[in-house]
């Protein structure tokens, strides 16, 4: 039973046949047509039909936001200024493929120039022009496939518009060539629950029908599968379904040691879905989503709004609202428009909020008002610092404006490193593994090529986490993590045996993680944690986790001193 390894995108396993995202066809060549203009098009003709109604019959099946997308893409696909074009192209000798090759291509340009929301319908049309030119030529469609029944999805990587529209009733996995653990195909799987494995360098390999066992947890797709693991991943697969719907309890480690579970929130949007998966309150409200798509910062009324719609849902509980991160993959001009080499290593995070104080004046203000009009425990937190003194001013500036707990978020190794001192500076650390991880191994977090890098198991990660753990508990303030890793059942319990007591991740993986923490007593984390950082390698980081944690759980089951 060969194996090929990835990075498991949580604890999901499903078996079936593979279904190979096709690649786009390619460009086709400038070259006079052999059939007449009349008999190209109608090719064309035919052809645009064909996609027109494949996508629309698409869209009826997905519904909802799928439907829109796909009928805006039909409706495209038939625009009568497109097909001028292409005829003009046809009249001039040309074949059907070069012609909308060449006039999709030039009505693309004209809607990226004229930029806002036609512009982000380009891509969609190049899609489009791809499958016209994939049926001229007798080849299935390009993207995400559809041979009606139930598949395991292999592609290079996916657009998350392709994520997005997945018909999860019949992808039962997804295995990408490309990605890390915080790419975005990773990032969306997780939210949407999808049993997924990214990284996959050999899936190259994998082909059309073949069956395998996609196994998440363990990182592998199981290649000549026998009946018996076959039978195997069934009733895994079975269990895991059951534990999502197990009741919703307090984050705790079996022997009662709470670990509060909190959710991470993009916007006031995902409110009700992480209180309905039992979230106890939010660990990371990132409120970059009111800059982002705005000329200029938005007013204090406006954020105050926001945040209120977020914080009414929590009342009593912890919310952390991060202090707007921008810069490198999240640009705002207002913020910083001078071009950097190295944008993740300029002017981000606190250190663009620290040049234009009014703004995060205004940030804290508008939470302030937020505060006082709901029951939430308020916490703030600035990201990307890398000395003490910013998290001094930081801290003074957010206690200036009434708000009682500020703390930083942990995601340069430097600030890692000072976590004594910094402790006793702010009243709280939140590690962002995502940052720390890409900072610690000098791997960008966007780019595929160093994904391999971009691991939160490793090593060099793991003890810089150590430090804080340790800080925290000299101090007795609290530390808790906020990116991706906290979404990773085994590395949950790592994370708490290396010291952090809270949790705080995409909702969907809350219950994953719930049921891991009541598996292992605080000892044991602590265990478990040691040997991870016994490794060299992120792989073997991972390796010795699952060894001791197997081991904890069966000395658990069965005492040792036999009745
Ligand atoms: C939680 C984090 O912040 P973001 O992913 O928003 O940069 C992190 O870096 O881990
Ligand atoms: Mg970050």
């Amino acid at each position: 039973m060969p194996e090929l390894s990835g990075i498991g995108v949580g604890r999901g396993i499903a078996a079936g046949p593979v279904a190979r995202m096709s690649p786009p066809p390619p460009a086709p060549a400038d070259e006079a047509s052999e059939r007449s203009a009349a008999a190209e098009t109608e090719r064309v003709q035919k052809a645009v039909a064909e996609v027109a109604a494949e996508l629309e019959a698409r869209g009826r099946t997905a519904g909802g936001m799928a439907r829109d997308v796909l009928e805006a893409q039909a409706m495209m696909a038939q625009d009568p200024t497109l097909h001028e074009a292409v005829a003009t192209r046809l009249q001039a000798g040309k074949t059907g493929e070069y012609a909308v090759h060449e006039a999709f291509a030039e009505f693309r340009a004209t809607l990226e120039e004229l930029g806002g929301y036609l512009g982000e319908r380009a891509s969609d049309l190049s899609d489009v022009s791809q499958r016209v030119i994939a049926s001229l030529r007798g080849l299935p469609a390009p993207g995400v496939p559809d041979p009606g029944h139930p598949f395991i999805l292999v592609a290079e990587d996916l657009a998350p518009a392709d994520t997005a529209l997945l018909n999860l009733d019949q992808v039962q996995a997804l295995v990408t060539i490309q990605g890390g653990p915080t790419s975005h195909t990773a990032i969306l799987a997780r939210e949407k629950s999808i049993t997924a494995i990214v990284g996959v360098a050999e899936a190259a390999s994998l082909t059309e029908g073949q069956q395998v066992i996609v196994d998440a947890g363990a990182g592998a797709v199981i290649t000549e599968p026998t009946q018996e693991q076959l039978d195997e991943a069934q009733a895994r697969r079975a269990a895991h379904a059951a534990q999502a719907e197990a009741p919703i309890t307090p984050g705790a480690l079996a022997d009662g040691t709470a670990v509060p579970l909190l959710a991470n929130l993009g916007s006031a949007k995902s409110t009700e879905k992480a209180v309905a998966l039992g979230a106890e309150g939010v660990g990371l409200f990132r409120t970059e989503f009111l800059f982002l798509s705005a000329d200029e910062a938005p007013s204090v009324e406006e954020q105050r709004e926001a945040y209120q719609s977020v914080l009414e849902a929590f009342p009593g509980q912890k919310v952390v609202v991060r202090a707007l991160d921008a810069g490198a993959d999240k640009p705002l001009s207002f913020l910083n428009d001078a071009p950097e080499e190295n944008p993740a290593l300029g002017l981000r995070g606190l250190r663009a909020l620290m040049a234009n104080e009014q703004i995060l004046r205004d940030q804290l203000t508008a939470l302030a008002q937020a505060q006082e009009s709901t029951e939430a425990d308020v916490w703030v937190m600035a990201p990307m610092v890398s000395t003490v003194e910013e998290a001094e001013a930081f801290t003074a500036l957010a206690k200036e404006h009434g708000l009682a707990t500020a703390g930083v978020m942990v995601e340069v190794p430097s600030i890692a490193l000072m976590a004594d001192e910094l402790l006793s500076r702010t009243d709280f650390a939140s590690i962002g593994t995502n940052d720390l991880t890409q900072y610690t191994m000098a791997a960008d977090r966007l780019l595929g090529s160093v994904a391999s890098l971009q691991d939160p198991w490793h090593p060099a990660v793991l003890r810089l986490i150590r430090e804080v753990g340790a800080a925290g508990i000299a101090s007795g303030k609290p530390v808790g993590v906020c990116g991706e890793a906290a979404a990773d059942p085994l590395l949950a319990v790592v994370l708490v045996g290396l010291g952090v007591n809270t949790l705080s991740m995409s909702p969907a993986a809350l219950a994953e993680v719930r049921a891991e923490l009541k598996l292992h007593t605080l000892e044991q984390a602590r265990g478990i944690a040691a040997a991870a950082l016994t490794a060299a390698t992120a792989g073997q980081a991972r390796e010795t986790a699952q060894q001791a944690a197997q081991d904890a759980v069966q000395d658990t089951v069965q005492p040792a001193v036999p009745h």
